[in-house]
């Protein structure tokens, strides 16, 4: 049969400009992906001299990547997708997610140069002189301490804080990073007509004009309201003189900012009716991208374990954040980072089970719910949430012992990882619902038996799904979202044609029973440990 000739799809893109690489998809409207590429910056831009993106300074606390480095990755993926005859008159409209928290300044004029590009030649030739400053913080900054301190302290304390903005003073929180610049380069800083996030100003690339900063990551900043959706006049004013103009309102998640720039249209034969929908973080275009809805729970087994949460009614803490949902303008999300993840499940499994997988999983269907009682904390690095480190076991009594059996070592290390969570996200606001689903992702989530233990704890269906391209599938969902009307149309009815998640394990019979009593029971032990070790002051 001759070649059969792919007739032409309409379709939407969806970009991530994450921490190592540039990456793309195009999705159809059946929501199939059918395409994908990437261009990494060490490897495909060395010049730059980056390792996994980014330099890390002298002072092993200051973490920054250059702005031009992005630019020019994102001109080679175009050409990229172009030489391999990409149709691009196809894309409908198209969205994007950036790392969160990092900031781009644009020096005053580049307005002017980012509206008139020449679709003769690459964007990174026109933009060269646009960015007062060229080595932009990115989220693994942590240079910013004193930063944090005096907006807490302007504030009201941290508390105060994170009722406001969603989050205490982090280090790589954005207007930390602003402040500092505007401490120690304020030169750069009056010369700077424009501030974005990376998220908007991937999409500026795309507009050929500044884009807004959407609700939900401009809610990774410490300076926007999150209630109200506005920045915090406060705030700003901790932090810099004359920052609200420079950041410009923020928008919708799903607003259309625009349509594409003619540079687009002429350079790579985009229609000149492409829209772009607002670009967004990593990680809520990553819960866009799993279909959270109302109730659900995302979690991710990696090197840290990541949560994500769908809130209603956020309580906010001084551990984790809250961000405005990227799919709901009503609702929040909120992410609570454990840092003892598969590197302690590692370890465990190396003592108790002979480095064995297989050893690991008997010792889990050899041993009951509930571990007859036995819980452990085990926290070989400083935890984030909370601030604990070492190990910790105590017998059905509540007496301290300094060793379990191998297998029942086993359970307390998996059971006390959950509860801990369940825990944590409760004190965020979350609450398990009858329709909650939990979805596990991460190389843990291959393993069945540790699944079983997240489903008894939660008393919820575990289903597993692949995150490789979750931010990029999320964006590309979010301009099919854009494009059907954005806030009049729940996201849910927009992506219900896509591929769903695979169910991997149920609750047991008697679960909900066995860990009703034993949550409380783990929460007040870790509060034992908490004033015993008295973790670093606030
Ligand atoms: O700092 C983070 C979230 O708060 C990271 O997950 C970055 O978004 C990664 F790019």
């Amino acid at each position: 049969r001759a070649m059969a000739v792919h007739a032409p799809r309409r379709c939407c893109l969806g970009w991530d400009f994450s921490t190592q690489q540039v990456k793309v998809v195009a999705v159809d409207a059946e929501l199939n992906v059918i395409y994908e590429d990437s261009v990494h910056f060490d490897r495909d831009l060395p010049e730059f001299g980056t390792q996994g993106g980014v330099h890390v300074h002298k002072d092993g606390v200051t973490v920054t990547s250059p702005v031009l480095m992005w630019v020019q990755a994102l001109d080679i993926l175009l050409e990229k997708m172009k030489a391999s005859g990409f149709d691009f008159s196809q894309v409908l409209a198209l969205s994007g997610a950036g790392q969160q928290h990092g900031s781009i300044y644009w020096k005053a004029g580049a307005s002017r140069v980012l509206t008139s590009l020449s679709p003769d030649l690459p964007l990174h030739q026109q933009l060269q002189a646009c960015f007062s400053i060229s080595d932009c913080p990115v989220w693994m900054d942590s240079s910013t301490t004193t930063q944090c301190r005096q907006l807490e302290a302007a504030m009201g304390g941290a508390q105060a804080l994170s009722c406001l903005t969603g989050s205490r003073a982090y280090e790589r929180f954005t207007g930390n990073q602003i402040a500092k610049i505007y401490q120690q380069n304020p030169e750069a800083y009056s010369h700077t007509e424009r501030i974005s996030l990376v998220s908007s100003f991937a999409a500026s690339l795309f507009l050929g004009a500044y884009s807004p900063i959407d609700y939900s990551d401009g809610s990774g900043m410490n300076l926007l309201h999150i209630q109200d959706k506005v920045w915090s006049q406060a705030c700003l004013g901790a932090c810099a003189p004359h920052l609200e103009e420079k950041l410009g309102p923020p928008v919708p998640s799903c607003s259309v900012v625009g349509a594409i720039s003619s540079y687009h249209v002429q350079r790579y034969g985009f229609p000149p009716g492409c829209k772009v929908v607002a670009f967004t973080g990593d990680n809520p275009a990553s819960l866009a991208g799993m279909r959270l809805e109302e109730g659900d729970i995302a979690v991710s087994l990696g090197t840290s374990d990541t949560l994500f949460l769908w809130l209603q009614e956020p309580t906010p803490t001084l551990e984790g954040h809250i961000f405005c949902s990227p799919v709901d303008t009503q609702h929040y999300m909120a992410l609570l980072c454990f840092k003892n993840g598969s590197l302690m499940r590692e370890k465990i499994r190396n003592e108790s089970a002979s480095h064995s997988w297989s050893e690991f999983s008997k010792a889990l269907r050899s041993t009951e719910m509930g571990n007859s009682g036995n819980l452990g904390f085990y926290f070989d690095v400083m935890e984030i949430t909370p601030e604990i480190t070492g190990r910790y076991r105590f017998n059905a009594e509540n007496q301290k012992v300094s060793a379990f059996p191998k297998d029942v070592e086993i359970r307390a290390l998996i059971e006390g990882q959950f509860m801990a969570k369940r825990i944590h996200a409760e004190g965020l606001g979350y609450r398990v619902m009858p329709k909650t689903k939990i979805l596990a992702t991460g190389g843990a989530s291959h393993n069945r038996d540790i699944l079983q233990v997240l489903a008894d704890v939660f008393g919820a269906p575990v289903y597993v799904i692949d995150t490789a391209n979750s931010a990029c599938v999320g964006s590309a969902y979010r301009a099919f979202h854009g494009l059907a009307g954005g806030t009049d149309v729940p996201f849910s009815e927009v992506v219900k044609l896509a591929p769903h998640p695979i169910l991997a394990a149920t609750p047991s019979p008697g679960a909900s029973q066995v860990y009703e009593t034993l949550l409380p029971q783990y929460a007040k032990l870790e509060q034992r440990i908490l004033s015993q070790t008295q973790g670093p002051s606030e």
